[in-house]
């Protein structure tokens, strides 16, 4: 018998971002993309166009990974003298690496994807493999994934992304074969209990309205009899352990989607045979040729397993449950405690209480695969399931909803965070589907519609429908047109940003039959993303950022993080400082500031559209003057925000604008096409992954070769660093390299390069030094772009109006303009060249000299404060 071989891999890419978000590694100098910009000491050259490595260099990258990685194990750091005194699985887990040499390795090792570690739950897929797509979807069913680089992939079995499993049709035992198949080595046993254990009640119990009655619902008889029999679900039923209502199970058919291959009769027969192929690997195809809809058809095989049983001996027992708010939540959360979590299904199709909407995707519409499998999962069988769809921004989640109410055909409820994205909500609606506008209403502060006939679509925001304070007849009357009904679908635009509280809110006060919860980032730095498992439902489907970007969805972004060094004094005044004000310090360093000079003009002359953020108003502001650039931030008023960005879409002189963190979400500018960040929300991964958003729906993403450009810029030896690399540590996980740049070349060289002269850099310093508190920090603004709370709820703009007065340290002499910083101080704001350049209607011009006189008003204040001190 031949010697069983030992695995020794562990997951380099995975240890490694693991450590660069920690902060303890520095970040690898690879970019990605088919061009490379950068010249390998980290440099910013004129390198020129390449394609990707060819295959056989992967390969050696991947084997030199494996090297590293041996060269890692303990065996060596034994040999060093540095031998572990723990276990040889503690020590390695310890320093990033999971070593798996405990594992026996199956003979065709080689052909399987999967190393399964029992001891951390952890999954490491290669994804160089030829099975890596096949196993790729399976995964992403039935684990978190946790870090998606180039070539080894790390996912984790959780009880939630079991349930999560379940509840999209798997059953245990399928999920146990499948990761054995996978696997180089036999499933650990553990593993396989962890499975079989944790998955023995999910998926058992459902919440399902009926009738506008809310049931507890389950195959198992048993199961109920346990649950009716407990004090505390008791107390919120309306039946009793008698009343258990059994009834014959309906037979369960896949949903047709509108908008697939399959509804518009592209696909008549799926051709089972063509899986059935075999050249001895793990799943039996021959090529990974079309894997997204193999992979599909490899989940259905699974599910159709389970359909061979006979459907017509089963049944489903059912418990009413109160209908108040209080009730239904209570016995969902006692039901999880007593280990089974809640499924919430609608059987819409057998619907015959409430009116069906006359909806259907245009005979344009085409989903894309990932949307398409997306929707699968919500509809695994007949019936819809509530849970969460995560998708990368700009990759189409409103299309994704559009499609769920258009197979669901009831009621649609449309949740967003803004009255811009309402407004896009209903437009979209009217452009992929046939929907008649007269059935789509809205209801916000400036409208409020109903539809005319039996049924519609309502899109409104959260803060409509929760609101605690009195509201006006009009809004009332509309709440109770939404209340007195049940709704088929409700829409939660993105779903990661809400607060649990509101979310008890409206599944309090509206009926839905089905929740759909839509987000790019599944992030929240509370850590409060498993209140949503409860409120709205599993996680159902999170795509990959890079699968995504290879096929031309959303842009391939190159990433970098710029190290710009601090000047002399603004070092020595960062040292000594211990307030938030070092924040600003760092923000400020002249040196980032021609950084940022220098990145602008760079891709100005490339033809590139930039955006800069910052989330310093003090710094956007003195940036952007100095640098005669167009800015947005909270205190802009609505119509100054639309100029700029129209100009910046459509002119040719407006080729950069600064933002707030105002514009971090929401904002649909497919111009631009680089972004170079200087001031961020401290270590916010959400912020990161939303700004590189931005840049993801580049209209010039197709073209061949095309880039977008993300650049962090960081102040060295700072807080700033450490920030830098929390932020992306999301990014990183799924997929994009930081590339680090250290000096970037003829920048020196750079005509008209600001704060060059050490005189200008100490007047900087005496500004920054100045400034108070308020300026220290980032904008305390909870809206995005769109929001239009700067306007004035009679329609005025009123730009400043949420902000008291500002009080500006400086001395009296500044004001005269004697001294230097005066002329930074007053430095003009390009914006208002816009007005010049655009023909407005009396009304805006109106609003314009009312925002003219506050701001007057403002500097008399100021200068009335200044002349207190
Ligand atoms: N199947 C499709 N076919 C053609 N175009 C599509 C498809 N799906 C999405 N798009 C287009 O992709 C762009 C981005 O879509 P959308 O605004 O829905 O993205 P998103 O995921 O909601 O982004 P964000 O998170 O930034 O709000 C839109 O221009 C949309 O029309």
């Amino acid at each position: 018998m031949p010697p069983k071989r030992k695995a020794t891999v562990s997951a380099r890419g995975v240890g490694s971002a693991k450590r660069l978000a920690s902060g303890t590694a520095t970040p690898r100098s690879r970019s990605i993309g088919s061009s490379d910009e950068y010249t390998e000491d980290g440099e910013y050259g004129n390198g020129s166009e390449a394609d990707g490595p060819p295959p056989a260099e992967e390969r050696r990258r991947v084997s030199n990974i494996q090297k590293a990685v041996k060269a890692m194990s303990v065996e060596n750091l034994k040999s060093r003298g540095k031998g572990p005194t723990k276990s040889k699985h503690e020590a390695t887990a310890s320093i990033g690496f999971s070593n798996l040499s405990y594992l026996d390795l199956k003979p065709d090792h080689e052909k399987r994807p999967l190393w399964v570690d029992a001891k951390t739950d952890k999954i490491i897929l290669e994804n160089f493999s030829p099975f890596a797509s096949r196993a790729k979807d399976f995964l992403t069913t039935i684990a978190e994934p946790l870090s998606r680089p180039a070539y080894l992939h790390e996912y984790r079995l959780t009880s939630n992304s079991l349930y999560a499993a379940i509840s999209v049709g798997l059953e245990a035992e399928d999920i146990v074969d499948t990761l054995d198949k996978f696997s180089k080595t036999p499933l650990p046993e553990e593993t396989r209990n962890f499975i079989m254990n944790s998955s023995k009640a999910y998926g058992k119990l459902k919440k399902v309205l009926k009738n506008s009655k809310y049931y507890l619902e389950t195959p198992e008889n048993s199961i109920l009899q346990e649950l009716v029999q407990d004090a505390v679900i008791s107390a919120h039923l309306v039946s009793s352990s008698k009343d258990i209502i059994t009834e014959k199970a309906v037979k369960k058919g896949p949903a047709v989607i509108p908008g697939t291959r399959e509804a518009a009769g592209l696909i008549q027969q799926v051709d089972r045979q063509n899986n059935a192929q075999s050249d001895g690997g793990p799943s039996g195809h021959a090529n990974d040729a079309g894997a997204g809809k193999d992979d599909e058809m490899f989940l259905a095989t699974l599910r159709e397993e389970d359909d061979d049983e006979d459907e017509d001996q089963k049944h489903i027992h059912s418990v009413e449950i109160l209908r108040d708010s209080a009730s239904l939540e209570r016995v969902i959360e006692r039901c999880w405690e007593m280990g089974y979590p809640v499924l919430e299904e609608y059987d819409h199709e057998n619907d015959e209480k409430n009116a069906t909407l006359d909806i259907n995707t245009t005979s344009k519409t085409r989903l894309r695969d990932y949307q398409e499998t997306s929707l699968r999962k919500m509809f695994g069988n007949s019936r819809a399931r509530s849970g969460m769809i995560v998708l990368p921004c700009g990759a189409g989640k409103t299309l994704v909803g559009v499609a769920a109410a258009c197979t669901i055909k009831k009621g649609t409820l449309v949740l967003c965070t803004s009255s811009m994205s309402v407004v896009q909500w209903r437009q979209e609606f009217l452009k992929w589907s046939n929907i008649d506008p007269d059935d789509i209403a809205i209801f916000t502060a400036e409208s409020k519609q109903k539809f005319s006939r039996s049924t519609g679509i309502i899109v409104s925001t959260y803060s409509m429908v929760t609101q605690t304070r009195s509201r006006s007849y009009d809004a009332q009357k509309m709440m109770d047109f939404m209340t007195e009904r049940e709704w088929g679908l409700m829409i939660l635009d993105e779903v990661h940003v809400v607060p649990a509280s509101i979310f008890r809110k409206v599944t309090g006060q509206l009926y839905t039959h089905c929740k759909l919860g839509l987000t790019a980032t599944l992030l929240r730095e509370d850590d409060k993303i498993s209140d949503l498992n409860l409120l709205v439902g599993p996680k159902l489907y999170e795509a990959n950022w890079m699968e995504l970007s290879q096929q031309g969805h959303i842009a391939t972004v190159q990433c970098a993080e710029v190290w710009c060094p601090m000047t002399t004094e603004f070092y020595q005044e960062y040292l000594r400082e211990k307030s938030r004000k070092r924040g600003l310090l760092y923000v400020m360093n002249p040196r980032k500031f021609q950084a940022c000079q220098f990145l602008i003009d760079y891709h100005e002359k490339r033809g590139d559209k930039t955006i800069v953020f910052s989330d310093n108003v003090y710094a956007l502001q003195s940036y952007a003057k100095k640098l005669k650039k167009f800015f947005i931030y909270g205190g802009t008023g609505q119509v100054e925000r639309m100029r700029v960005l129209e100009n910046f879409q459509h002119s040719e002189v407006v080729n950069t604008i600064f933002l707030s963190k105002i514009g971090d979400t929401s904002l649909d500018l497919p111009e631009a096409t680089c972004l170079i960040q200087i001031s961020s929300h401290y270590g916010s991964r959400r912020q990161e992954a939303q700004r590189l958003g931005r840049i993801l729906r580049a209209k010039r993403r197709n073209d061949e070769g095309f880039n977008a450009f993300f650049y962090s810029l960081v102040s060295k030896d700072t807080q700033e660093m450490y920030y830098s690399a929390k932020r992306q540590a999301f990014l990183v996980d799924q997929g994009y390299a930081f590339k680090v740049i250290s000096h970037l070349n003829g920048i020196e060289n750079l005509p008209g390069l600001a704060y060059s002269t050490a005189a200008e850099r100490r007047e900087l310093l005496q500004d920054v030094m100045l400034q108070n508190e308020e300026s220290w920090g980032v904008e305390q603004i909870q809206d995005d772009l769109f929001s239009g709370r700067s306007a004035h709820p009679k329609g005025k703009v009123t730009a400043l109006a949420k902000k008291g007065p500002k009080r500006t340290a400086g001395m009296l002499s500044d004001l005269s303009g004697a001294q230097d910083m005066a002329y930074i101080e007053y430095n003009k704001s390009r914006n208002k060249e816009l007005k010049v350049q655009t023909k407005h209607n009396p009304l805006f011009r109106k609003i314009e000299r009312d925002r003219e006189k506050r701001k007057a008003a403002r500097l008399e204040q100021l200068k009335e404060v200044r002349s207190m001190r």
